[in-house]
C-alpha cells in the first residue's frame, strides 16, 4: 500500500511533536520530514500535505512557500482573520488544484460545543466566553474563542437580536476582549491544556456550554481527516465540519 507524505512545520513543538506521533502511527501516511523556526521550510520534505503548528507570526510565511510549490497544507496555527483568509484564497486561486484546511480547533468535541452554541444563542441576551489555557500559549484570546464568538454574533444578528446587555460604564480591563460584539475572559493556568466555556444568560437562568481537551491527542482525529480531505478538496476549506459531516 502507498502512503500519503505528510511534512511538519513546528515539528518540535507541543502540537508538531503530537502530530509526528499520529501520523507514524498511521498506516497509510509517513512523515516526510519537519521545519522549526529558523530552519530551511525544505525540511519538509516531498510532502504531499504540509501540517502547520508554529505561531501566528508564521503561519503565512509557510502558506505562501507552500502553495506555489502544489504542496497541500492542513492549518491550525490560530492568528486568520479575513485579510489572512482572504490572501489564502487567493493563493488557492492561483495555484488551483492544492487544497488549505484551515481550522481553529480540531477535537470532535469542540466543533461541537461550538455548534451547539451557535444554537443556544439565538435564545439568551447574555452570552460571553471564557477560555482557559496553558500559560505557554502565545496568543489571547485563543483562536476557537475568536471563532465561536463569530459563530454567536452570526447566529444573532439572523435572529435579529441588538447588543448584549452591559451596563459597564468604568471598565479597567475586567470586561475582556471584545469580538464581533461578544465579551472573552482568558485564563491561563498551569496544569490546564485547552478548555471553553460559553455562557448563555436570560431572566431567570443560564446555561453554561463547556469542552476540555486534557490532552493534545485530542486534536489528532481531526487532523488526520483533515490531511486525507486537502488532497481531494482544492481551496480553502474552513473548520471540520463538513470534513466530519456536521
Ligand atoms: N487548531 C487546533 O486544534 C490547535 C491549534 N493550536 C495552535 O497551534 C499553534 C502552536 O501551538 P503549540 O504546538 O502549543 O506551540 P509550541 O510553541 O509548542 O510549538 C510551536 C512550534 O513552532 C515552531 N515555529 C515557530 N515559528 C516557526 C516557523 N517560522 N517555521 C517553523 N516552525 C516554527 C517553534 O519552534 P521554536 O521552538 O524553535 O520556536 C515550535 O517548535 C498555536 O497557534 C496554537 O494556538 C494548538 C493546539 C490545537
Ligand atoms: O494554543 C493552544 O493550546 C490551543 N490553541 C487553539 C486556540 O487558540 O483556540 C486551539 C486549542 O484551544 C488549543
Amino acid at each position: 500500500m502507498s502512503t500519503l507524505g505528510v511534512g511538519i512545520f513546528g515539528i518540535g513543538g507541543k502540537m508538531g511533536s503530537e502530530v509526528r506521533r499520529a501520523v507514524t502511527a498511521a498506516e497509510d501516511m509517513e512523515v516526510t520530514g519537519g521545519a522549526d523556526l529558523g530552519e530551511p521550510r525544505e525540511r519538509i520534505g516531498d510532502a504531499a500535505v504540509a501540517v502547520d503548528f508554529t505561531h501566528p507570526d508564521a503561519v503565512m510565511d509557510n502558506i505562501e512557500w507552500c502553495v506555489p510549490r502544489g504542496i497541500n497544507m492542513v492549518i491550525g496555527t490560530t492568528g486568520f482573520n479575513e485579510e489572512r483568509l482572504a490572501r489564502v484564497r487567493e493563493l488557492c486561486a492561483a495555484n488551483p488544484g492544492v487544497g488549505v484546511l484551515v481550522a481553529s480547533n480540531f477535537s470532535i468535541g469542540a466543533v461541537l460545543m461550538m455548534q451547539f452554541a451557535a444554537k443556544a444563542a439565538p435564545f439568551y441576551p447574555s452570552a460571553e466566553i471564557v477560555e482557559l489555557h496553558h500559560p505557554n500559549k502565545a496568543d489571547a484570546p485563543s483562536g476557537t474563542s475568536a471563532t465561536t464568538a463569530g459563530k454567536i454574533a452570526a447566529a444573532r444578528a439572523a435572529a435579529g437580536m441588538g447588543p448584549v446587555p452591559d451596563a459597564t460604564v468604568h471598565d479597567a480591563g475586567a470586561r475582556g476582549a471584545v469580538v464581533d460584539g461578544i465579551h472573552i475572559h482568558g485564563v491561563r493556568l498551569q496544569g490546564l491544556v485547552a478548555h471553553q466555556e460559553v455562557l448563555f444568560g436570560t431572566h431567570g437562568e443560564t446555561l453554561t456550554i463547556r469542552h476540555d481537551s486534557f490532552d493534545r491527542a485530542s486534536f489528532m482525529p481531526g487532523v488526520l481527516a483533515g490531511v486525507w480531505w486537502v488532497i481531494d478538496h482544492p481551496g480553502l476549506t474552513e473548520g471540520i465540519e463538513t470534513i466530519i459531516g456536521l
